[in-house]
Formats: structure tokens, C-alpha cells, sequence
């Protein structure tokens, strides 16, 4: 097992910590983006190529995360989600999908501990029925005792897809209309409803949505979300994601905000009539 708790107490030290201070430093002059998701690929050709242990790429995987928390955390960004596992990964090997459910319900505890050290708040995000009882409380737990927490905000996509989100919060808002109009005729159903009632309505649209792996695909995360946003295709396996693909991502953010932040205030001119 890779995570424990020393890794905490060994990314806040040392001179590293020091010197990506400086450089976070200088890139707070320009514009920090808000929100940052990643879909964490490239795992299990991580490990194929350091010819590790079948499923040690995911272990490796869940301490990139936890690193890249501290960073954006450091940075000043407030959101980050992460595609943790979709609803297609319960078909891969059932021994594959336990570990990453064990190595999910570890990270819980470490996570709690995070949120001690850096005020993060913790959600999950999806079909949580999917999940065993054991991950589902824990996870709930967890939600709960962070629900106070403010200056970060994590959402961990787990039994997620976008296409059922979307048939989720278009159900949720029928069955809403249904009780309070006595209407069940979709004409009722506005955007807004919809939004409401979407898994991810705990977090702004992402600025920044990074896949790592070398595939450029969004592979049903975040459709509705991501109109407006960065898209960044990054060759590293997700467990080699360190500070300085951060910096590289959010240094091409900052080049091209002002498009977006054009193209941000059209679509809130045209959405508030
Ligand atoms: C704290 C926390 C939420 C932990 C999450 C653990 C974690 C990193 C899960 C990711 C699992 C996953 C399906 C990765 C995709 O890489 P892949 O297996 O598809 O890799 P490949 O592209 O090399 O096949």
C-alpha cells in the first residue's frame, strides 16, 4: 500500500515546499481558475511500465490526487473534481473494481484527516446506490463531518456518468413539479430545475478539465458542464501528474482567459434574458 499517513506530513515540508510557494507566487499574478477537473487515465500502463503489481497504478493514482489537492489548495483554486470511477468500470475485473473500492474507502480516512489540515469539504457524486453499504456510509460520513469546510472543495465522481446525471436531475425534477404543481407534463420543466437537481450543482462549471493518459476524449464526464471550459490533453500517466503539469495547464488557462471569460458573460447574458 502506497498511502499512508506520512505522505501528508511530507508534502506541507522540505524545500520543495518552499520553492512551489515561489513559483504559485508569481503565477497568482495572473487569473487562477476557480474550478479544476481531472480524469485521472493512465493508471494501469503506470504500472505495466514500472512492472509493478497489478493494481499499485491506482494506489500510485490516489496519491497524485491527494498531492495535486495540496497544490491547488496552496494555488487558491477552490474546486477540484476528479473522475474517480465511472459507471462503465463496474465491467472491469471484479478483483479490479474491489481494490479500487478499498482503496476508496482508505482514501476516505486520509481525506478526513486533509480536511483538518486545509479546510476541504469532501462530495461524492453519483449513483451512490451502486456502492456497497460499508463505502456508502462511510462516504456520507465524510460529506457530513466536512459539510463546515470552505476553503477547498473536492467531489469525487464515483458510479458517475454524465448521461445519467442528466436522466437523474431531469427524474428529480419531474417527480419536484409533480408534487408541487400537480402537473406531470414536461412543458413545466425549466432549465434551472434541471440544474438544480444535477450531482454536480455542489460546484460551479469547471474553468479547466484535464485528462491525463494521452487520450482526448471526455469519456461521459461532465457533458453538461464543461460548454465553456479549458480543455487540457496531457501525455503523462496520471500518477507522474506533478506540480509542474499543473503549472503548465494553468499558465495556458491564464493565456487564453480572456476568451473565456468573453464567452462566460455571453452565455450568462443570453441565460438572464
Ligand atoms: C481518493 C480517491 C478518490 C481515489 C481514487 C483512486 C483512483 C485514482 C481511481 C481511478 C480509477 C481509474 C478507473 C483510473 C483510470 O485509469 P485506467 O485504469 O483506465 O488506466 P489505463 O488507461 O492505463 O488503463
Amino acid at each position: 500500500m502506497l498511502i499512508n499517513e506520512d505522505v501528508l506530513g511530507r508534502i506541507f515540508s522540505g524545500w520543495t515546499s518552499i520553492l512551489r510557494k515561489c513559483v504559485f507566487r508569481v503565477l497568482r499574478v495572473g487569473p487562477i481558475p476557480c474550478h479544476v477537473a481531472i480524469i485521472m487515465d493512465g493508471n494501469r500502463r503506470y504500472a505495466k511500465r514500472k512492472r509493478l503489481e497489478e493494481g499499485t497504478g491506482h494506489d500510485a493514482g490516489a496519491m497524485a490526487l491527494l498531492y495535486l489537492l495540496v497544490y491547488c489548495y496552496e494555488l487558491g483554486i477552490k474546486y477540484v473534481t476528479a473522475y474517480a470511477f465511472s459507471i462503465d468500470n463496474f465491467k472491469r475485473n471484479p478483483e479490479e473494481v474491489q481494490k479500487i473500492m478499498d482503496l476508496m474507502m482508505e482514501s476516505v480516512f486520509l481525506l478526513a484527516r486533509l480536511s483538518k489540515v486545509c479546510s476541504l469539504r469532501v462530495h461524492f457524486a453519483g449513483n451512490l446506490q451502486l456502492l456497497s453499504a460499508d463505502l456508502r456510509t462511510a462516504a456520507k460520513k465524510l460529506m457530513e463531518n466536512t459539510a463546515g469546510n470552505s476553503n477547498l472543495v473536492l467531489t469525487i465522481c464515483v458510479s458517475y456518468t454524465c448521461s445519467d446525471e442528466i436522466l437523474h436531475a431531469v427524474e428529480e425534477s419531474c417527480k419536484e413539479k409533480t408534487e408541487t404543481t400537480g402537473r406531470d407534463d414536461e412543458s413545466v420543466i425549466k432549465l434551472a430545475d434541471i440544474e438544480k437537481h444535477m450531482y454536480m450543482a455542489v460546484a460551479p462549471d469547471p474553468d479547466i478539465l484535464i485528462r491525463t493518459g494521452g487520450e482526448c476524449r471526455l469519456s461521459n464526464f461532465l457533458l453538461w458542464q464543461s460548454c465553456c471550459c479549458h480543455l487540457s490533453s496531457i501525455f503523462t500517466v496520471w500518477p507522474e501528474f506533478g506540480v509542474l503539469h499543473l503549472v503548465k495547464v494553468v499558465l495556458d488557462f491564464q493565456h487564453k482567459y480572456s476568451y473565456f471569460a468573453r464567452k462566460k458573460n455571453a452565455i450568462m447574458e443570453l441565460e438572464n434574458g
